[in-house]
């Protein structure tokens, strides 16, 4: 099979594109350092005190929740025991439930309800800031007195106020906001990681 895709274009345009991106997104990201620290802060608490992390967002951010809940329970890099996570995003009978009798708005909001308590820490992955069923959830979080973090982009002008810290990614096209999601997913793992077993002398 062939295609007429020319992959020089594929590489210079793509790649060139996300390098740019990147590297733009890194001296946004060192001006996001507080937030981010705030955010580990919030997780690493949570977890010392055992209680538990809830996930949550839609198409690729189910996919971002579904991958951090998965290094909190599974492992990150280094050997350590399981963490508490959950990806409100996997469990097919309660979305199709929850979304068929009560609202898609509330696929998330009511398991978080169900699941959350005073000390645990909702995650809300939301490009746009604006899904409502991830807003519901970090509403729920509050309710139950859970500690609530937001990973966003630059959509709205100011996000809503609706967490205790918001990750916001300088960008709109939200491919790009994800792409800096996930570096964030992995310096909070990295970060819990540190918590739990102690700094690494140099990166391996
Ligand atoms: O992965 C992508 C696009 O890159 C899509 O699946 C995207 O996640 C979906 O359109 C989501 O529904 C967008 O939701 P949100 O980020 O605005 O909350
Ligand atoms: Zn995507």
């Amino acid at each position: 099979m062939t295609t007429s895709i020319p992959t020089s274009e594929l590489t210079q345009t793509q790649f060139r594109g996300a390098l740019t991106r990147h590297r733009a997104a890194l001296e946004h990201l060192n001006r996001l350092e507080p937030e981010l620290i705030r955010a580990a802060e919030l997780c690493i608490q949570t977890l010392q005190r055992g209680g538990k992390i809830l996930v949550c967002g839609n198409g690729g951010s189910a996919a971002d929740a579904q991958h951090f809940a998965a290094e909190l329970t599974g492992h990150f890099r280094r050997e350590r025991g399981p963490l508490s996570a959950v990806a409100l995003t996997t469990d097919s009978s309660a979305l199709t439930c929850i979304g068929n009798d009560y609202a898609f708005e509330d696929v998330f909001s009511r398991q978080v309800t169900s699941l959350a308590r005073v000390g645990d820490t909702v995650v809300g992955i939301s490009t746009s800031g604006r899904s409502p069923n991830v807003l519901r959830a970090l509403q729920a979080a509050k309710e139950a007195q859970a500690s609530t973090i937001l990973l966003t982009g630059s959509k709205l002008a100011s996000p809503p106020a609706r967490a205790d810290v918001t990750l916001a990614i300088a960008a709109d096209r939200t491919a790009h906001i994800q792409e800096m999601h996930i570096l964030l997913i992995h310096v909070l793992c990295e970060t819990i990681d540190d918590a739990f077993l102690g700094q690494e002398e140099a990166d391996a």
